[in-house]
């Protein structure tokens, strides 16, 4: 019996008996979630699309799935992966007790008051699957360590707030902490690390932001039936992968090569081949040749969608799969879980072919060689090799000394290993052709209906733009647009009938949408293109956003109306023909003064004091054009390159507000720019949309309150608000 040194929490054990204790303890299932979750909770609604797979049809054509294929051996050889660090560790570790309560704690039966959502179960994880692994993966990285720690993390990331409620969690991944450019570990632990791993460990923690996706969906039988499904695409030569229908703007892939690990923990079959052509290329391409020759496009749809959000579309095994690929593109993972409770898949993303490897479905709750720990901790130490593997600078290929060169062109760059490696995050900046930029190019878009708007940062190049149809009109140049006459959608736009607009990286995602850069490129009659760069979209997705989105476009109409400055030029609403977007398109104002505070733990903002007289003026135009703005902070206080004020962010402004209000509002800019925040920590207030109704298309402006005499203060229960001290506190 081999002797080991004194170890954490417990006696000096044999390597036996520390073996035999591990082996049980990995070889552990948990309950089923009916004996954690109270009964009362069930049945609970089923998946839904969750709005930000408007995203998922962007995605680069060189990164999206192209096929499905079975893959049995993967928990076999993940399990073979523990095992075999297990040996290794065994040699080098010290043999103290196995904290066996603990692990098993993790996985025991709790009653769970809450009911079995996907966050929930995400929670659940969390708080046990994940906790073992954390501690396990650490010890088999580390077996010199002598105690049972953390230095993987396994974490959910954000929690959605209740209303993004789709049935979907699929914000949470594996990570390394870093702290200040530095692996963060625990003292002590960096002299029991060798160089080499620590190096890798080093590499990881600060270049990769997360490992592996996991998808949780709430358990009900929809879900199971929905990841049992998924195994009828092994039979397709090509996986349906959703795109954008507008026809006749195909973009090109921009994306090198991704790069997959040369060494795997796991077997693929071998002879895959290149991913299959796609068959919908060819059929977009024939398509367009039949439309003439002055470079037409076919929208996405001959009519406007029932809705324009896409919370109500219930999940399909489709979507589900490419729901699940398009996150593990956006985290550039590698592994996939696909987990609804007490059922699982688990699934490689093999990058070079486009291809998604799946487990056959299984129970958690009886797993056998491998246990569910098992298989987990083997997917947390895989997921860490994998990131270490494509983290490494691939090996350089040595090419025989170049020829000289004969033709004075330049030659593009040839895609070698090295530029496959390169970060996702790094790869696409928005290319554009040389053209000109203009300031007339809004003016020239604003008498156009049809917006194509195309998706280019990160990992997303829109294989083909989505067609948005116009909902409101420009507000800042002339157009035919007739009050209340939506247009009519034709079968087909020539160039100079549409624009488009290339959205670039995320500015913020507010409460009411997520804001975007962005570019326009119109081209004019005779075929020259113009753009502008100086501009930013909205964009929302859900009803109850959208409704304020609505509403906040009318508020800039009643500016625009009375010539309010200072706030951002709008160049027109729309909506996405495919259901599930609507684009507030305008100009960038700059940066707000909270992104400008040079120390964000301290409230002080550097404003001139004419800059501070300009927010006033500003203010002062929009109450007198009958606008109390409700939401005066300093995230929607901007100044632009040139130092010129704006203020932003009308989702909450008030029609006809009472002079009382507008004064209490005019005090509150003022205490701003004295460095006094206002409280808003209060919830927000509702806007006429949220209240009293959801307006599931622009309203006319007889139907919206711009022109209505009445104050939308007035809805506000004033028997109420004259009960309150300090009513206005509580409102703004
Ligand atoms: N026209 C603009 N110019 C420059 N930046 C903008 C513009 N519009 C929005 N932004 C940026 O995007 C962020 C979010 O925008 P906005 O406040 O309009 O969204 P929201 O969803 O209504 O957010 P919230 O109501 O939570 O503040 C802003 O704080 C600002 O930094």
């Amino acid at each position: 019996m081999a002797e080991c040194s004194t170890g954490w929490g417990g006696s000096e054990i044999s390597r036996e008996e520390l073996a035999k204790d591990l082996d049980a303890i990995l070889g552990q299932n948990p309950p089923t979630l009916r004996e954690r979750f109270s009964r009362r909770h069930l049945p609970i609604s089923t998946p839904k699309l969750p709005t930000h797979a408007f995203y998922n049809k962007h995605i680069d054509k060189q990164l999206i799935l192209k096929r499905i294929l079975p893959l049995d051996s993967l928990a076999d050889d993940i399990s073979q992966l523990v095992s075999n660090a297990l040996a290794v560790a065994l040699e080098n570790t010290s043999c103290d007790q196995l904290p066996t309560e603990a692990f098993t704690s993790y996985l025991e039966a709790t009653s769970y008051v809450k009911p079995p959502t996907a966050e929930n179960i995400a929670e659940l994880y969390e708080d046990g699957i994940a906790r073992a692994c954390d501690n396990i993966v650490t010890r088999l990285l580390i077996p010199k360590l002598r105690q049972w720690l953390p230095n993987v993390h396994w974490r959910r990331r954000l929690i959605p707030p209740p209303e993004s409620n789709s049935g979907i969690y699929d914000n949470a991944n594996l990570f390394l902490l870093s702290r200040e450019g530095m692996v963060a570990l625990p003292d002590g632990h960096r002299e029991l690390i060798d160089s080499s791993l620590y190096e890798d460990l080093q590499r990881v923690a600060t270049s990769v932001p997360g490992m592996g996706s996991w998808i949780f969906m709430n358990h009900s039988e929809h879900s199971d039936s929905l990841l049992a499904e998924l195994d009828k695409f092994y039979l397709d030569d090509e996986f349906p992968y959703e795109l954008c229908g507008t026809t006749g703007l195909e973009n090109a892939s921009s994306s090198p090569q991704p790069y997959d690990a040369l060494l795997a923990p796991w077997t693929l079959p071998s002879g895959l081949g290149a991913p299959p052509v796609s068959s919908s290329k060819r059929k977009l391409r024939s398509r367009v040749q039949k439309i003439p020759p002055s470079r037409s496009i076919t929208p996405s749809a001959r009519r406007r969608s029932e809705t324009t959000s896409r919370e109500e579309v219930p999940l399909t095994a489709a979507a589900l799969l490419q729901l699940s690929w398009a996150r593990a593109v956006e985290t550039d993972s590698t592994l996939i879980i696909i987990n609804c409770g007490d059922h699982e898949r688990v699934c490689v993303r093999h990058r070079a072919t486009q291809t998604l490897f799946m487990s056959p479905m299984f129970n958690i709750t009886t797993c056998k060689d491998p246990g569910y720990l098992k298989l987990h901790v083997g997917i947390h130490l895989a997921l860490i090799k994998d990131a270490i593997a494509r983290s490494k600078p691939p090996p350089k290929i040595i090419s025989p000394p170049a020829e000289p060169r004969r033709s004075p062109r330049k030659r593009s760059r040839p895609d070698t290993e090295e530029t496959t490696s390169r970060p996702l995050a790094k790869r696409h900046k928005a290319t554009l052709d040389p053209v000109k930029t203009n300031m007339s190019t809004m003016s020239l878009a604003s008498g156009r209906n049809m917006l194509l708007l195309h998706i280019r940062y990160d990992v997303y190049h829109s294989p083909a733009p989505a067609s948005f149809i116009r909902a409101g009109p420009c507000l800042t140049h002339k157009s035919k647009w007739k009050d209340g006459r939506i247009p009519a959608i034709k079968r087909a736009y020539r160039h100079d009938e549409y624009f488009e607009i290339i959205l670039g990286r995320k500015l913020g995602d507010g409460a009411t949408g997520t804001v975007h850069t962005a570019i326009a490129r119109v081209s004019s009659k005779n075929g020259e293109i113009i753009l502008q760069d100086d501009l930013v979209v909205k964009l929302t997705f859900k009803r109850q956003d959208q409704a304020r989105l609505r509403h906040e476009y009318a508020v800039y109409s009643r500016l625009a109306e009375h010539g309010v400055m200072g706030v951002p030029q709008i160049y027109g609403l729309f909506e996405d023909l495919e259901g599930g977007a609507i684009a507030l398109v305008m100009n960038n104002c700059g940066q707000n003064l909270y992104a400008l505070r040079p120390d964000k733990t301290k409230f002080r903002i550097s404003v001139t004091p004419a800059q501070q007289d300009r927010f006033k003026e500003i203010l002062s135009s929009i109450h007198r054009a009958g606008v109390r703005h409700y939401d005066i902070r300093d995230a929607n206080l901007v100044l632009n390159g040139k130092g010129e004020a704006f203020i932003i962010d009308f989702d909450r402004g008030r029609f006809n507000p009472s002079e009382g209000k507008k004064e209490r509002e005019m005090d509150i800019l003022q205490e701003l720019m004295n460095g006094i925040p206002h409280d808003f920590s209060m919830p927000s207030p509702e806007t006429p949309g949220t209240r009293n109704e959801i307006w599931l298309r622009t309203p006319t402006p007889s139907e919206h309150s711009s022109d209505q005499e009445d104050s939308d203060e007035d809805c506000e229960s004033d028997a109420n608000s004259d009960a309150r001290s300090g009513s206005d506190d509580l409102l703004l």
